[in-house]
């Protein structure tokens, strides 16, 4: 068995490794969005949730175009005392689609850096000219603004569409994934790890949000390793090779969504949470880009 420490990073299918843990700065940090936020003002919180996933060891930030929050990350990163080299930095395009370049050029501006680590296509739902978004990422790569590119939200069909034009495949696809939602739409898990693309789950810790049939389960294994059930599902999340995207405003839960890599969940474990967690679907976000 490969020890519990060597899930700290994945390896993508070109190679770069990613760290195998990501803070989130979207859907509740999003406070930009708030009506009453000029565009140019920074909230001060997001700044520090930054630095906070920063100090607990979480170098991998996840942000995105629409979120309003990569001011803030570009401050925090930029103040954090950490090399850029040894962050890894991910955003997503959604609202100007029409030109990546553009789209890009505006979200280094804020990040305050040359390039991210990662570049998605936040979803697919809202226009229709997925090759050419794709085409124009693949640019991004091959001038160095974006060492890797991939998609969020697709599904077979979309995959299936940028495969047949990619001169650059996806590395990854950031769905929703959790015990409780294990396909957000179907097929896709196995298909995107059949062509190499890693899945990123967002709303990694779903079955903790509200009761279910895992609640015993994990209060056990909370009991046998000393952990929370929150780590054993992050934990569960990386044996299932998926990259877990998490958040939390307060440091702890960072530092504990972080502290994972000291146990173990037996092949027996893994698959109990996988199966009693099928029996129960339950989805927090968006599909066919409707919120629920
Ligand atoms: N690509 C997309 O369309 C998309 C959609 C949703 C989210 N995301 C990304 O994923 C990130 C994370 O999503 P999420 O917020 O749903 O993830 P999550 O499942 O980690 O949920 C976070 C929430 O869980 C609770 N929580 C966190 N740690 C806990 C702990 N230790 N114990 C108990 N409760 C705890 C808190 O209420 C926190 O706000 C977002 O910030 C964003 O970056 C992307
Ligand atoms: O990626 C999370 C879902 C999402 C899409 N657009 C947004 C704008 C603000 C907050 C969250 C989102």
């Amino acid at each position: 068995m490969t020890s519990a420490a060597a899930l700290k990073t994945f390896t993508l299918s070109n190679g770069i490794k990613i760290p195998s843990i990501a803070a989130g700065f979207g859907t509740k940090w999003a406070s930009r969005h708030r009506p009453e936020q000029k565009e140019d003002e920074l909230d001060p919180g997001v700044i520090q949730g930054v630095k906070d996933a920063i100090a607990a060891g979480i170098y991998h930030i996840d942000g995105a175009e629409v979120y309003g929050t990569e001011g803030e990350i570009g401050v925090a990163i930029s103040e954090s005392g950490v090399k850029r080299e040894d962050l890894y930095i991910t955003t997503k395009i959604m609202k100007n689609v029409t030109d990546p370049i553009a789209a890009l050029k505006t979200s280094l501006t804020k990040l305050k850096t040359d390039y991210v680590d990662l570049y998605l296509i936040h979803a697919p739902f809202f226009f229709d000219n997925l090759e050419e978004v794709w085409k124009g990422l693949e640019t991004l790569h091959k001038e160095g603004k974006a060492k890797s590119i991939g998609v969020s939200n697709f599904k077979v069909e979309h995959l299936e569409r940028i495969l047949k034009v990619a001169e650059i495949k996806p590395v990854i696809n950031q769905i929703e994934f959790h015990p409780y939602l294990q396909n957000q739409s179907p097929g896709i898990v196995e298909f995107s790890q059949k062509h190499g693309v890693l899945i990123e789950a967002y709303s990694p810790l779903g079955p903790i949000k509200e009761k279910g049939p895992l609640d015993p389960i994990l209060e056990d294994l909370s009991k046998k390793y000393s952990k929370t059930p929150a780590q054993i599902i992050i934990r569960w999340t990386l044996q299932r090779n998926v990259l877990p995207v998490t958040a939390s405003a307060k440091p702890d839960r960072l530092k504990e969504a972080n502290e994972v890599f000291d146990f173990t969940l037996t092949e027996e474990e893994v698959s109990k949470i996988t199966e009693v967690g099928n029996s129960h679907e339950k989805r927090f976000f968006w599909t066919d880009g409707k919120y629920f």
